[in-house]
């Protein structure tokens, strides 16, 4: 890999049986490549022993290098100086604003605005990303973001296309996010160390906040692949937190450990083929033995995140009468070695590789030491958990609006129609510009929102904050509908076949639906966003 060549030697590879080229200055042996390049074997003799950068960078992007490196670079020209990561611009210290607003800036944000970082291309990335200050972010939300950054670019995001194919993330991912310990980082709460000797590297649990948290799925979904997201974290961060806040300690010590190791999985079953937002519909049966020591259940779920995968199912049960509403709804720890339990997995338009599953309940035994609050008490386990699960939906959606707007700008730099480059063209900068408005605007919102729940008790960010985040749910999947839709348009055929260039663009597209849909529809969201927020305005004295 370290080997030097002059042009002079790779211009001698330059045959069938022997071709080498050279794309920013490293060198690269095809030869046994070729039979298998997408874009056909002619194209490359044509360059063979030739610096190809201009023609590599006009059909890829750069997740193409990172993934056929490893197998295909075979040294670098003699010319070519070592790669020292461009030295960013320090960051000047904040100036006072003058007038009252200086007051105001300096009490509420930090001395210094964090070093720019990642790309610096313009709303790519939120605002404390390129120096700007913020009250919200310090050096070890830096650090993290470096860090998840470093594992999702070389790790994952160079193969999430293989993994939605696949339908499958491979288990080693899976296992790194628990020992790199994200996973036990992701439960809307204080970092566990009651239950892990995970740690994450760059930030020491006595630090960690819900803005770490916020970084971890952020980053993750740089992969631009909610399939991958929901895979790593979507059964998880919505099945493990209400076990961990309301189930028996005894339960919770013995099964917690091994899934924050990423030993063993568990998801959230709520939703049933007739039962989806309207939870207090449901119909899966638990009925307590004679001797009350089991609950004997049996029913369906649909839709159901990393089912196929699971060991454990928190799962939303009906211990009241069919007519007892909200009021008969029970959660139950259900075990898959318990017996009973089988789960098929199903095919959607989208989130390929996060396995969406149909569960079969079939007299299940569970010991009632599995209830997860108490009997008849479920809905609330399960209101407490819709934030969070929002929260991270939300999150996930502005990232990959981010990611589409992205992608549009590199590409519209490259791509020319008409003699111009597409980013000339003040229609295609018309779309940028939609894309980017929504975007900061639903990011500000979050910022806040997150700032709001770190800052009040559990039961409180239910209830007041229950209606702006149902909002902002609502608001961060239509952007993100806009913004994939919008990508699409600028990519053009590119994003209508799958895979290349505009390969994020059209998975991400297929992804849209899976997200204004669960967690909440649209419609629910912006209905309830009012309706709940004018519950709390009337309590607080609100005056019409
Ligand atoms: C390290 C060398 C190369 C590798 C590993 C490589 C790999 C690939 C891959 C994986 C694809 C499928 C689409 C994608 O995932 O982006 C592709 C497509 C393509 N490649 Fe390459 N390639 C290389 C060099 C080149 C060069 C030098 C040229 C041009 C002279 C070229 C021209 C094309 C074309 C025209 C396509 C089809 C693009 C499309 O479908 O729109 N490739 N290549």
């Amino acid at each position: 890999m370290s080997k030097s060549f002059s042009a002079a030697d790779v211009a001698s590879h330059n045959k069938l049986e022997n071709l080498y080229i050279i794309v920013d200055e490293d060198v690269y042996d095809l030869t046994t490549f070729q039979d298998e390049h997408p874009g056909g074997k002619k194209i490359l003799t044509r360059v063979a022993g030739k610096d190809a950068s201009k023609q590599f960078w006009k059909y890829h992007n750069d997740g193409i290098l990172k993934k056929y490196k490893a197998r295909l670079q075979v040294g670098s020209l003699d010319t070519k100086k070592s790669a020292a990561p461009p030295t960013p611009p320090p960051s000047p210290p904040a100036e006072p604003m003058p007038g009252n607003a200086a007051k105001e800036v300096v009490d509420h944000t930090h001395e210094e605005a964090l070093d720019p970082f990642g790309g610096l291309i313009p709303f790519a990335d939120p605002s404390w990303y390129q120096g700007f200050h913020s009250p919200y972010f310090d050096e070890s939300h830096a650090a993290l973001r470096e860090e998840i950054r470093a594992w999702v670019s070389d790790k994952v995001e160079p193969f999430v296309g293989e993994w939605d194919e696949a339908r499958k993330v491979p288990n080693e991912i899976y296992k790194e996010m628990g020992t790199r310990g994200y996973l036990a980082g992701l439960m809307g709460m204080h970092y566990p160390t009651e239950y892990t000797q995970n740690r994450i590297k760059s930030v020491p649990p006595e630090k960690w906040d819900l803005f770490h948290e916020l970084l971890v799925t952020d980053e993750l979904s740089r992969a631009a692949s909610g399939g991958f997201v929901w895979n790593v974290i979507g059964g998880f961060g919505i099945g493990c937190p209400p076990l961990v806040k309301f189930g028996k300690k005894e339960v919770i010590k013995r099964v917690v450990p091994e899934i924050l190791n990423g030993d063993k999985r568990i998801c959230l079953a709520i939703t049933e083929p007739d039962a989806g937002s309207d939870v207090a519909n449901l119909t899966c049966e638990a009925k307590l033995t004679p001797d009350g020591k089991h609950y004997i259940v049996n029913g369906e779920k649909k839709w159901i995140t990393n089912g196929i995968w699971c060991d454990y199912f928190t799962t939303a049960v009906r211990t009241g009468t069919p007519e007892s509403g909200m009021n008969g709804i029970s959660v139950l720890l259900i075990e898959r070695s318990m017996g009973g339990v089988s789960t098929r997995k199903m095919d959607c338009q989208g989130v390929w590789s996060s396995g969406t599953t149909y569960i079969t309940f079939e007299d299940v035994q569970v010991p009632v030491e599995n209830l997860i609050g108490k009997e008849n008490k479920g809905f609330k386990v399960i209101m407490t958990n819709f934030n969070h699960e929002r929260i991270g939906i939300i999150i996930q959606c502005l990232r990959f609006s981010r990611v589409c707007y992205e992608e549009c700008i590199k590409y519209s730099h490259k791509r020319r129609t008409f003699g111009k480059k597409l980013i000339e063209h003040p229609v295609i900068r018309l779309k940028l510009a939609h894309m980017a408005r929504q975007i900061e605007a639903s990011y500000s919102w979050l910022e806040s929102i997150i700032h709001q729940v770190s800052h009040m008790p559990e039961e409180m960010a239910m209830l007041r904050l229950g209606g702006p985040i149902a909002g902002l749910k609502a608001q961060a999947t239509v952007t993100f509908e806009f913004c994939a839709r919008e990508a699409s348009q600028i990519f053009g055929g590119l994003s209508y076949s799958r895979g290349g260039q505009g390969g994020k663009v059209e998975r991400l597209y297929r992804d849209v639906r899976a997200y204004a849909i669960p967690g909440g529809s649209e419609e629910i969201m912006l209905d309830l966003s009012i309706r709940q927020s004018l519950k709390v305005g009337q309590a607080m004295g609100m005056k019409l």
